[in-house]
């Protein structure tokens, strides 16, 4: 992005700045399509590779198409096909109901024929318009089936995902062409391939014609719409590369919309004055995109407009050529009419062929992009034979030297990481900000796998579970949960699906995290809306939304506890409140929660103190503050803090 700008002044300012989008150039990279060797040779064996490729696609198109509507795409194909004879039909009928009126008129012929004649183009008339109005109707009946189906595949695919797979932004991107360009392409790809077939048909009852009267005007008129082709080929691929490129830029302008437009983003962007600014950048995000979109859709136009003039051109010239003919006695007043259509017909069904086939190659190559998302797979997955859980787990975890890097970090979020929890025990894990707590969570909720050794759950490695048994055997809180747009019951319900209506369950949980008091006093109780996306819901506080979310974890009956920092938003109060539960709620249950707050940390039966990835101490509180190390230095910091 840098080296486009050319300026050593900018270019220095824009090495500093991050690509993010929020601030600095907001130039994009102009797309680049890989380099291509130029010959004659190279271009003829690119189309055959792009040729293959494309015809290639076709069956997963179709199949595609098939999922949507069996029915509808029967429909199009029947009709459009059908629809292929309808031009060289009315040129015929052109030609004898122009013969008959100068037969008529030469008084050879009846008007009785020209009525017949009339009536049967009537005929012809119709049925094209009603094809015409069938194919609109089916395709875009199909387009909305495609769209949900397609939709569909994505949506489900995510779902299967590992998680590291939605933190890299070249895999986002991905996800954003697969989501968002991918659903229209397979119908417009579909269309296009009928198309052609429709085209050929055309195109061969209209040749034969031509061929009769010159194989030379044929042939002219064959090879004249080539360079149309090309062109059209050229910028096919050059519109899809930009999408390709534009989706970052999208994505940022898509980002920064969002931080205007949703609730909790906008009192801080009031707060702080930015939404001019991210007006403003998205503003100029949306120029460049627009600019090079223009550049673009003008330079396509202007370059088919021109190869196409040549096409007209030799169109032309067959009309002056066969009305000369005519002139001359040599052809019917009727045969002028039929070669003349049967001229542009040709003339247009090979520009409709080429068109089509570079329509089919661009929708194709948006299509890799949907079928390379669907190929990826998950990474985090049940081995061939799961090893099934006990029905009863104790809850015995052990990490062996455990050591993980999240992709593409420089340096390992943990190093190392051995330690054991005795089932049923309660483990505070401690440490600053970045030692490695939450990955240590994430970890054992298998959202990612070790980079090297392992973690045993019940003496077993969990990767030999199955991943989504073993998440139902731990009931968990991030720091970062989800305040769903629902009402109260359902943001509790939705920790044990099993249990979403079980309204005495949902309510015993609300209780259990301190979270029942204050629903009470909804204006609706469990039945209220939270969040004011859908409904006129109500707004929470941020320690309620805490307590929710705790309840939504304790909705899950699970012989392992998961919090991570679950009081970060409490009062005083509720966080003593919760803490004096825990006892009971831990019960039978091992329990691990992070905390920062060394008097609630105090109250686990033992201390995990985390050090840049490392496990620097592990004991009881007693022996901990005894070796007088790490520990020992935070808690007093602390302690020492309340009692100034
Ligand atoms: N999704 C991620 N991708 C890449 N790196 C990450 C990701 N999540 C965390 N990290 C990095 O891993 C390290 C450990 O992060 P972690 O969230 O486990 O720390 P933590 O001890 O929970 O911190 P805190 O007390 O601030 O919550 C940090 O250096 C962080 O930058």
């Amino acid at each position: 992005m840098e080296m486009a700008l050319g300026r050593r002044g900018r270019r220095r300012m824009a090495q500093s700045v991050p690509d993010s989008g929020l601030t600095g150039p907001v130039d994009i990279p102009e797309p680049e399509q890989p380099e291509q060797p130029k010959g004659l040779r190279a271009r003829l064996s690119r189309m055959r590779t792009s040729v293959a490729g494309t015809v290639r696609g076709l069956p997963k198109v179709a199949k595609l198409t098939w999922q949507a509507s069996p029915t509808l795409t029967i429909v199009l194909a029947v009709i459009t096909l059908a629809s292929g004879l309808l031009p060289t039909v009315t040129a015929y009928i052109a030609k004898v109901l122009l013969d008959s009126v100068v037969a008529a008129i030469q008084h050879r012929g009846s008007t009785a024929d020209i009525v017949r004649i009339t009536l049967f183009q009537f005929g012809v008339l119709a049925a094209t318009a009603i094809s015409s109005a069938l194919t609109t109707i089916a395709q875009s009946l199909l387009q909305e089936r495609m769209t949900l189906t397609i939709r569909h595949q994505v949506m489900k695919h995510a779902s299967d995902l590992h998680l590291a797979y939605f933190e890299g932004s070249a895999s986002y991107d991905m996800l954003r062409q697969a989501a968002q360009e991918a659903p229209t392409r397979p119908l417009s790809m579909m269309t296009s391939a009928l198309g052609l077939i429709r085209t050929m048909i055309t195109f061969a009852s209209m040749i034969a014609l031509l061929v009769s009267i010159s194989p030379l005007l044929a042939l002219v008129a064959l090879l004249a719409p080539i360079p149309a082709f090309i062109s059209q080929s050229k910028y096919g691929s050059r519109a899809f590369w930009l999408t390709f490129m534009m989706s970052p830029i999208k994505r940022r302008m898509d980002y920064l919309s969002s931080l205007v437009t949703t609730d909790t983003y906008a009192k801080e962007t009031k707060l702080f004055g930015l939404g001019p600014y991210f007006v403003d950048r998205f503003r100029k995000l949306g120029v460049v995109a627009y600019e090079r979109q223009r550049k673009l859709t003008v330079k396509r136009n202007v370059s088919s407009t021109s190869w196409g003039l040549l096409s007209t051109l030799v169109g032309s010239g067959i009309a002056l050529y066969i009305a000369l003919e005519a002139v001359g006695g040599r052809l019917t007043l009727g045969d002028l009419a039929l070669y003349t259509a049967a001229a542009t017909s040709v003339q247009s069904s090979v520009t409709g062929l080429f068109t089509a086939f570079s329509g089919m190659y661009e929708n194709n190559l948006y299509l890799d992009t949907l079928y390379k998302f669907l190929d990826t797979t998950p990474e985090i997955t049940a081995p061939a034979k799961p090893r099934p859980l006990p029905s009863t787990v104790e809850g015995h975890i052990q990490f062996e030297s455990v050591s993980f890097s999240y992709p593409g970090a420089d340096e390992p979020a943990l190093h190392g990481v051995s330690f054991e929890i005795r089932p049923g025990e309660t483990v505070a894990v401690v440490g600053r900000n970045g030692a490695g707590k939450s990955t240590l969570f994430k970890l054992l909720c298998r959202l990612y796998d070790p980079t090297a050794g392992r973690i045993l759950l019940d003496g077993v490695d969990i990767r030999e579970y199955d991943p989504v048994e073993l998440r139902t055997k731990i009931s968990a809180m991030f720091q970062d949960y989800v305040t769903y747009q629902g009402t109260a019951a359902e943001n509790i319900g939705l920790g044990d699906l099993n249990r979403l209506t079980d309204r005495e369950h949902i309510e015993d949980s609300a209780r259990r995290a301190g979270a029942d008091e204050r629903i009470a006093r909804l204006p609706t109780g469990y039945d209220s809306p939270l969040g004011r996306w859908f409904d006129q819901g109500v707004s929470l506080s941020g320690g309620e939304w805490q307590k929710i979310a705790l309840a939504r974890a304790f909705q899950r009956e699970a012989p392992i506890l998961i919090l991570d920092e679950p009081t970060s938003a409490l009062d005083a109060q509720a966080e003593h409140d919760l803490f004096d539960r825990l006892h009971t709620l831990s019960r039978g249950r091992t329990t691990l929660y992070i905390s920062h707050r060394f008097s609630t940390v105090r109250q686990a039966e033992r201390i995990l103190l985390l050090d840049h990835g490392k496990v620097a101490e592990y004991g009881t509180h007693e022996a901990l503050m005894a070796a007088d190390a790490g520990y020992a230095e935070l808690f007093t910091l602390q302690a020492e803090a309340y009692l100034k």
